[in-house]
């Protein structure tokens, strides 16, 4: 595939080697990880600033001041020193169960799951009666069995590790499962993948925002849990943690007595480190998925005044002109360069061009479906209905009704698009309750009825289910969705691409039928030219994101002019029955 040289712009800058996979500094990402910092600095110096959280002083009950920021408790020891030590014991106990239940769920979860058989049955077993068991009620059991002298950190830890774990291990044996029968994870493993490497380099980077979700949502239940055990008193015996302030506060009647400086401080610690570790969370999915590296979240369309261009030509549809396509991530990617196009009303444009050309990026630009990091750089989109209308301007509800109705799409690998647990005619009529809504029931139904049989599916077939039917049915009845509203355009993009030849050409009749029936004008896209030729009026062929030659179809064949299309029609077999230079030379069958 050819991929498009870089634009050389100065900004933004390419980070190199390993900093390309950290995620973008983000402002989610610097208050997370800028909450856990400051709360993790508290933990560590807090301690060796405040002085004895013990202290016991003749000030019971001061609220904050001078002396004692936070104030005292009902027997004069300092907050702000007892919330510095029980930060440091809370963090410390919700990351080791954090640790140890994330490493349990990942055993029970996906290292069962991916060996299968009785293993992942008993494991599977084990998890659902650990799932079952009231997590609280048992806590307390464990907690209350071990004698109060014994009940350490480390022992509350592994009893909420024990008890916390399960409800993960379900989530990722889920996930496993349905990771573990990809083509990729098949692939490794006919390759001869080691299963410990097939786990850790298949399976694992696909679980690990799910891992470090349930992670954070383990270390926060951890401390809230703790801070529950230790408010029935049943925390640990020799160390300090949030929740122990809490159970102080409270026995000391902190909220009756208004000594809130008691009891919100540690609450408040709480909530905020939950907030930092979710925030951080979000940014792991960056990390693992690259897709999302460069993609803004939300992104503001830039305004743009209308400015459509006067058709050229009488019987022009839609005029591309001057159309500018770039892909802004960190190796930009100018997709499409100053594209300039008429489509005729009831002719079929085909646009031809090797793999990576920027077709597929046009036709998303012409139909404004492109998503970040695609931009629109240049160029308009107009489309000639009752008025001219500048299809880069529209509002979004003058898109929505401008995409259906009058210019409609069928995309690559469009058959799979069919939603599989409803029926075609639902899907049909959900395109006609929303575009149409003052439409009868009975006449919706005629009108699905109506589509399917243009495409040359039995209108019995409404009732049926996306899996009743075949791969070139299912093809048809998305054309059928793409007529129902008779739109004027009708965009394609390899529209038959994964269908047998024999298939193809029926359908590719099909359209050329409607076309003349109807009258809707076809921007058809696809790399194979010689179809191109059987069936387009006119074609343009595209090379590095510009179109390089546009001509009629006939012209084309006969007298190509540009040397690539030349190269193009070479390297396919020719129509009279001689194969192409490119297949002769390169000397193996196409
Ligand atoms: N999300 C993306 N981020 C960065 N570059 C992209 C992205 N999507 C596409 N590109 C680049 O844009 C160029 C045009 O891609 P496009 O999918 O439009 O090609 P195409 O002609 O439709 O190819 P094909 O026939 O294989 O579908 C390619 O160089 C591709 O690498």
């Amino acid at each position: 595939m050819t991929t498009l040289a870089p634009v050389p712009a100065a900004e933004p800058a390419v980070r190199a080697g390993w900093r390309s996979m950290l995620p973008r500094w983000s402002p989610k990402l610097a208050v997370g990880l800028g909450l856990i910092g400051a709360i993790a600095l508290f933990a560590l110096l807090g301690p060796l600033l405040t002085g004895d959280p013990a202290t016991i002083r003749d000030i019971g009950l001061t609220p904050p001041g001078g002396e004692h920021l936070l104030g005292t408790t009902q027997t004069g020891q300092d907050v702000l020193a007892q919330l510095a030590h029980a930060t440091g014991g809370s963090l410390k106990l919700g990351l080791t169960v954090g640790v140890l239940a994330t490493l349990l769920s990942a055993l029970f979860g996906i290292v069962g799951t991916y060996v299968g058989g009785v293993v992942d049955e008993s494991f599977s077993l084990f998890s659902n009666v650990m799932l079952v068991i009231p997590t609280l009620p048992l806590v307390i059991v464990i907690s209350a069995f071990v004698p109060a002298e014994q009940r350490g950190a480390w022992t509350i830890a592994l009893v909420l590790a024990i008890t916390g774990w399960a409800a993960s291990a379900r989530v990722l044996r889920a996930q496993t499962l349905s990771v573990r029968t990809r083509d990729y994870v098949a692939a490794a493993r006919v390759a001869g993948e080691k299963p410990w490497r097939v786990i850790a380099v298949e399976i694992l980077p696909n679980l690990l925002p799910l891992l470090a979700s349930q992670f954070v949502y383990t270390v926060i239940s951890a401390i809230l849990n703790e801070a529950g055990l230790s408010f029935l008193g049943l925390g640990a015996s020799n160390s300090s943690t949030l929740g122990t302030m809490l159970y102080y506060a409270q026995n000391g009647f902190a909220l009756q007595r208004e000594a809130w400086w008691w009891f919100v401080p540690p609450g408040l610690l709480i909530a905020l480190f939950g907030c930092g570790l979710a925030l951080v969370n979000f940014s792991i999915d960056e990390i693992i998925n690259p897709k999302l590296r460069d993609v803004p979240l939300r992104v503001k369309e830039p305004e743009r005044a209308a400015a459509p261009v006067p058709r050229a030509d009488e019987d022009a549809v839609l005029t591309v002109e001057g159309l500018s396509v770039e892909y802004r991530t960190e190796r930009p990617v100018r997709a499409v360069r100053d594209v300039s196009l008429t489509l005729r009303r009831g002719e079929i444009l085909g646009l031809a061009g090797e793999s990576g050309c920027g077709k597929t990026t046009l036709a998303y630009a012409v139909s404004r479906l492109h998503r970040p990091p695609a931009e629109i750089t240049g160029g308009t989109v107009t489309f000639h209905g009752e008025r001219d209308e500048d299809v880069l301007a529209l509002r979004p509800e003058e898109l929505r009704a401008f995409r259906w109705s009058e210019l409609s799409m069928v995309f690559q690998g469009a058959m799979n698009a069919l939603n599989p647990v409803t029926t075609v005619h639902a899907q049909l009529d959900d395109v006609l309750t929303t575009h149409r809504p003052g439409m009868a029931k009975a006449e919706r139904r005629a009108r699905c009825a109506e589509v399917l049989g243009l495409v040359g599916v039995d209108p019995a077939r409404l009732d049926s289910y996306p899996h009743e039917l075949s791969g070139g049915m299912r093809q048809r009845v998305v054309i059928a969705m793409a007529l129902l509203l008779n739109p004027q355009i009708m965009v394609m993009d390899e529209p038959t691409t994964a269908l047998d030849v024999v298939v193809q050409r029926g359908i590719l009749r099909e359209i050329l039928r409607l076309r003349d029936e109807i009258g809707f004008a076809v921007l058809l896209i696809t790399h194979d030219l010689p179809l191109l030729l059987e069936v387009a009026d006119r074609i343009a062929v595209m090379k590095d994101g510009e179109v390089v030659e546009l001509a009629d179809a006939e012209r084309m064949r006969l007298r190509p002019e540009h040397p690539y299309t030349r190269q193009l029609l070479d390297s396919f077999p020719s129509l009279t029955g001689e194969r192409g230079s490119f297949v002769r030379s390169g000397g193996s069958s196409a």
